[in-house]
């Protein structure tokens, strides 16, 4: 059944024909937006759902992938979109983000970092740009945005894990993210980012320990999705600004998108706290992309209140 699906992990040409063949089977509804292509040319798609055509609506982004070996991610956006798909109309909460909000869904930010685990190394992190001048592969995409960059947090040195790219959006990937969100900033709203592991619900800053400007209507929102977690699912996720809460990490999506005026930003590290870790087994997708579909809902559904 569709369901098994969904809970399994999925190699890139699996996703990509799964992106051509939602817009494919869902045309009024499923939008194809190719916003740019990896440091190997693979193309960058962006699934644009839009339930309606009400004028002055407002949007909001979720990315998956954007580390390669975190797998769970990406198999969250396909939940999504499937559960968004199937429930609209149905469920009360879902219908209510779709009926106000667009939503930019980018299951794979990082396609080659991810073809790569799937061919040669399991617990790749990086994109697969490369350094001349080093012959080390890759920069973390997650400390390339333009958010105090390579300071404390992030490596100049292209051979680590952590390492900050050439200059911020050096690397195609944060490049066609960062243009896109320039040019929507005026309609997305809520910026979600999923990773893995650790079970968190993270907000900017983590380039600094500095608090944000609406600190407490983030730590509400991730609270109260933490509580609802806790509460239907008995699984616990912490929750904080970014660098309290997991380690100072600069030039991170969520802290640039924020600046950018993307005022509700979050990363999500979704299961587990360390069993399997980055290696979760498909039995535990449905729980994992449950947990996150409602934090989801529960920060969406304030965003509209709070707008
Ligand atoms: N923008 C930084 C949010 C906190 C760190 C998130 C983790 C996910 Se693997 C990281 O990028 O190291
Ligand atoms: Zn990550
Ligand atoms: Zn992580």
């Amino acid at each position: 059944s569709s369901s098994s699906f969904y809970e399994r992990y999925h190699s890139l040409e699996d996703i990509y024909y799964w992106i051509n063949r939602t817009a494919h089977d869902f045309p009024n509804t499923v939008k194809v937006i190719l916003i740019g292509s990896s440091y190997e040319k693979r193309p960058l798609y962006v699934l644009k759902l839009s339930m309606n055509d009400n004028p002055n609506k407002k949007a909001m982004w979720l990315d998956c992938g954007i580390h390669a070996r975190e797998w769970v991610s990406p198999a969250f956006c396909l939940w999504f979109v499937h559960y968004s798909l199937s429930f609209h109309q149905q469920n009360v909460d879902i219908t209510n983000i779709l009926d106000n909000m667009d939503v930019y869904i980018l299951p794979v930010m990082n396609p080659d970092g991810y073809k790569y685990t799937w061919t040669t190394n399991r617990m790749w992190r990086k994109n697969r740009s490369i350094s001349k001048s080093s012959g080390c592969f890759g920069a973390d995409l997650n400390r390339n945005f333009d958010a105090n960059w390579c300071t404390e947090g992030a490596s100049s040195n292209p051979c680590s894990e952590i390492y900050c790219g050439a200059f911020p959006e050096s690397e195609p990937e944060s490049q066609a993210v960062a243009n896109f969100l320039r040019s929507h900033k005026d309609s997305i709203q809520l910026y979600l980012t999923i990773h893995s592991y650790s079970q968190m619900l993270l907000f900017p800053y983590s380039y600094t320990l500095e608090e944000s400007d609406n600190h407490n209507d983030l730590l509400e929102m991730a609270q109260e999705a933490a509580q609802k977690i806790r509460r239907y699912y008995r699984n616990i996720y912490r929750y904080g600004a970014g660098a309290k809460t997991i380690y100072l990490a600069p030039g991170g999506s969520d802290d640039w998108a924020y600046n950018l005026g993307i005022k509700y930003s979050f990363t999500f590290e979704l299961q587990d706290r360390g069993r399997y870790g980055f290696l979760l087994p498909p039995s535990q997708i449905s729980s994992a992309c449950n947990e996150a579909l409602l934090a989801t809902k529960v920060i969406a559904l304030k965003v509209l209140e709070k707008t």
